[in-house]
């Protein structure tokens, strides 16, 4: 299990983990490791870390001035819309259409490589409105393998976790599962995860019955 980061890739190569989610920076290097493990590109790197690669899965994005750091970075809440309805993700988030999560990054998946990344199981199933800046990705056929673009943990709240850490945790309890089947739910008595549109919900804390993932 791991949210992946700059370190943490070198680790646990792709797919050492059982389960997994990247984070911004941590998305882009799954699909440098994806790229290079499953597609055989080597040399697959962001121009982040190797401006000469042959195979530059993530690149700048065109706001970015290269070689200007200072306010140039794709910031603030941002739409995602949910290009599949068969996402894990999406239903971890409710079976919404789409989500408004904060940005933080320069760098982005290269969209003129998507197709190639699609052909062999790893799925941008969240995009932004013109389908131009790939934002969630997910790896077919496996329990929990997934990343975002976003920074989730901005409204991740004690009474309402952030639905990619969530899954996470659920996937690496063997969990996961069963909270889909149950319309996410820990069981029919739920009365934990709050549902609410409200990121800091005011639920009073004295009525609430803590559930074992046990
Ligand atoms: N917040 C991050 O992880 C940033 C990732 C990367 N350095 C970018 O700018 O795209």
């Amino acid at each position: 299990m791991g949210v992946l980061n700059e370190c943490s890739v070198s680790l646990c190569s792709y797919p050492a983990a059982p389960v997994s989610a990247g984070v911004c920076l941590g998305m882009q290097l799954a699909v440098c490791e994806f790229a290079r493990n499953v597609l055989g590109w080597e040399d697959a790197n962001s121009t982040e870390f190797n401006p000469e690669s042959s195979h530059p899965v993530v690149i700048d994005m065109p706001e970015h001035n290269p070689g200007q750091m200072g306010g140039t970075m794709r910031l603030g809440k941002r739409r995602t819309m949910f290009k599949s309805s068969n996402s894990v993700m999406r239903k971890l988030y409710g079976d919404v259409e789409y989500v408004d999560e904060r940005h933080r990054h320069r760098f982005e998946v290269n969209p003129e490589l998507k197709h190639h990344f699609e052909g062999k199981g790893l799925q941008f199933v969240g995009q932004d409105v013109e389908g131009e800046r790939m934002e969630i990705i997910e790896l077919e056929n496996h329990c929990y393998f997934v990343g975002v673009q976003y920074h989730p943990e901005f409204t991740s709240r004690p009474m309402k976790p952030s639905p990619p850490y969530f899954g996470l945790l659920l996937a690496a309890a063997g969990k996961l599962p069963s909270y889909l089947a149950k319309g996410c739910r820990l069981s029919p008595r739920d009365t934990y995860s709050d549902r609410s549109d409200s990121s800091s919900p005011e639920t009073d804390l004295s009525d609430l019955k803590f559930l074992s993932l046990s």
